[in-house]
This record gives C-alpha cells, structure tokens and sequence, in this order.
C-alpha cells in the first residue's frame, strides 16, 4: 500500500511538478502558503484534477487511467460534503456499498466505524443535525470503511473551533495510527502536521522547497515560509494529566491531559505580556525577561528567557506600551488550551 507518485499539472499562471511517496502507513503532510499548489497535488492523486504529466502509482499499479471510483482512496475534503439526505449511518455505508458488499453488512461495518470514532449515539441523524466536529469523524468513518489504500485529508480540522479541533486532532491521530494505508494530508498549520504527520513536504509555487520529519526541518529550515512555520514554542516534558513538567523544573498546564514523554508546542502569538503580574490569569504565567525585539510580518517578534524561553508576537503598539526592549522584565501567560501536548 505505498504511494509513489510525480504530479504534473498545470494551470495558467501557474504549474505544479512534484513526487511524493508514502509508506504504508506513513502519514505525509503537504504544507505551504495559500495558493501553493497543495489542494491541486491532492485533486490530482484523487483523479478529481487531471495530471498533463506524471503518474500516480499505488503498490506498483498505474492508477492515473484508473476512475476515481476505482482507486481505492478515501478523501475526506473541505468540499467533499456528506450527502444531506443520507443518515450518518448510510453516509458511511454508502463506500462498502459501492464496493457492492451486500446492505446489511455494509451497514454493519458503517455502524463500527462511527462507533470507532464516537458516534455511536449519532448513527440516525441527517449532516444538518450534526456539530461540524461530528460531521468532520463522519466523512473520516465514510472514508476508512471504505478500506481505502490511500487516504486523502484536505485540510480536515479548518472547519472546527479552536477547542473541537484540539479534540478531534487527538482523535484523528488515533485513528491514523492505527490506518495500514499510507496518508497524505493536506494542511495550513503547523500543529496539525506536527501532530499528525510523520514526514513533511513543504510546497512552494508548485515545487517542493524542503521535505523531511519536523525535528530535522525544525532545526533546519530553508525558506521564509519555513521559518516562519516552524517558529513555534516547542518543548520536551514528561505529562502527569494536564501537567508537564519540563527538564529545568517549570511546568506547563495543557487542557487535555496525556502520560508520559510528551511534546508541548503553542505559537508565539498564544504568548500574552504584561507589565505587571496579571490577576485571575491563565494557567500558565511566568516571570520573563526580553533578549530581543525584532519585526515579525505586521507583529514584533520578542524573545524571552526566564523559567521558560519563549519567542512572543505583540502588536507594535503593545511593544512600546509595554516597554519592551532587551533586558525588560516582564510577566508572560499562555491558555492552558493553547498548549498542546502529544506524545512524543
Ligand atoms: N482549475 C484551475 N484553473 C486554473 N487555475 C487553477 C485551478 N485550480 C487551481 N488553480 C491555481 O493553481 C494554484 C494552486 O492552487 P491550489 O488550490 O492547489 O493551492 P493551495 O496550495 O491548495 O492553496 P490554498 O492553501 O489557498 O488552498 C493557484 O494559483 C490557483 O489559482
């Protein structure tokens, strides 16, 4: 079940050319700014997109001749809705349905997968009746009862609030472990590809910058963009529930609890300053001093040390209420709900 694969596609204005492999099951984030090319590299594998050059090739078969029905791939896509008229049930009955396996079976594998990813109590009810985080594991169940070889995810959490996507990000990550297919994921942010993928393949204006798992692209990055993708606060700690402790002694308190060697990331602009130690404030705050002071975009970039090294981004009109300049002391907070734990 490996995916080897050199998409070719080109637009006017614009043109895609990039090869990508995935190992059964290996999950590959494809990342880029807005306009990349990473919705059409993923159209493409799916034969919703045309290739003008290139093959799409799964164990070893040709699939670029192949429908779209026949190629064994799931997609759970932004716009590849849930039919409207169907009950969660036939949604995700309707896949083993089309592979002609017999209505009450295909219902029966329909009802373990939607109790596979909680929705047990749901399998009755219409898309409308359901959160968008509902509907989201109900596309997922709809693509992997279909025993797909590839599974394709554009963008699966962009729909959720902040909270329902830290959930359901966790829940995603089960259910991919434990998928023998290989997985492309299509992704704007860099938590879910740190959470999610296994290897990263950065696209930029159609072409491949850089690829390789987060701690090596982390430590190296190669682009503006990667730079700024990567410039996320991550730390190693071990979790007791909801808190980690971290190896110089400060602990951090994350909203969903986890055991064990954990990483703890949350980006810079999650990170608020304050003059003065703030009252009934986050869970996490700290007293910190500025190392630095740099432009971020439309923000300013401030690095602090402390218990805690932290890049913060403040708007520049904070900066100069704040003060801030190299040696300041200041208190720093993060939302226990911006910090995200995952195994590490
Ligand atoms: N059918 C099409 N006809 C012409 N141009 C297209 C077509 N589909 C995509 N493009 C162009 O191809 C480029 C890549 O688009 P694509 O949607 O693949 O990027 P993306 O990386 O997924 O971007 P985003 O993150 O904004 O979704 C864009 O410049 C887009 O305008």
């Amino acid at each position: 079940m490996s995916l080897d694969a050199h998409l070719v596609v080109t637009h006017p204005g614009f043109s895609l050319d990039v090869e990508l492999t995935a190992a059964p099951g290996e999950v590959v984030a494809l990342l880029g700014p807005n306009g990349a090319g990473k919705t059409t590299a993923l159209r493409s594998l799916a034969g919703l997109a045309a290739l003008d050059d290139g093959h799409v090739t799964l164990d070893g078969v040709r699939l670029d001749d192949e429908p779209p029905e026949n190629r064994r791939i799931g997609v759970v896509f932004q716009d590849y809705l849930l039919f409207p008229h169907l009950t969660a049930l036939d949604n995700v009955a309707f896949g083993p349905r089309c592979r002609r396996v017999p209505r009450r079976q295909a219902r029966d594998t329909a009802r373990e997968w939607l109790e596979r990813v909680g929705l047990a109590e749901h399998v009755r009810k219409k898309p409308r009746q359901l959160s968008g985080g509902q509907a989201q594991r109900v596309a997922l169940a709809r693509a992997l009862a279909a025993e797909p070889k590839l599974l394709l995810l554009d963008e699966p959490l962009a729909a959720l609030d902040a909270r329902t996507r830290l959930d359901t990000r966790s829940a995603l990550r089960g259910h991919l472990t434990s998928f023998p297919g290989a997985t492309v994921l299509v992704t704007h942010d860099p938590l879910d590809a740190l959470m999610l993928a296994d290897r990263l393949v950065i696209i930029e204006d159609g072409r491949i910058v850089q690829s390789g798992d987060a701690a090596t692209i982390t430590a190296q990055p190669r682009t503006d963009y990667v730079a700024r993708l990567v410039g996320l606060n991550l730390y190693r700690g071990r979790a007791d529930g909801t808190t980690v402790l971290l190896p110089d002694g400060f602990s951090l308190i994350t909203a969903v609890p986890q055991e064990g060697a954990v990483f703890v990331a949350f980006p810079p602009s999650a990170v608020s300053l304050f003059a003065a130690r703030p009252e009934g404030s986050p869970r996490n705050t700290w007293p910190a001093t500025v190392t630095s002071v740099a432009r971020h975009g439309d923000a300013l970039r401030i690095e602090l040390t402390g218990p805690l090294a932290v890049a913060a981004d403040v708007t520049p009109a904070a900066a100069v209420q704040l003060e801030l300049e190299p040696g300041r002391e200041v208190w720093a907070t993060v939302k226990a709900t911006e910090a995200t734990a995952y195994p590490a």
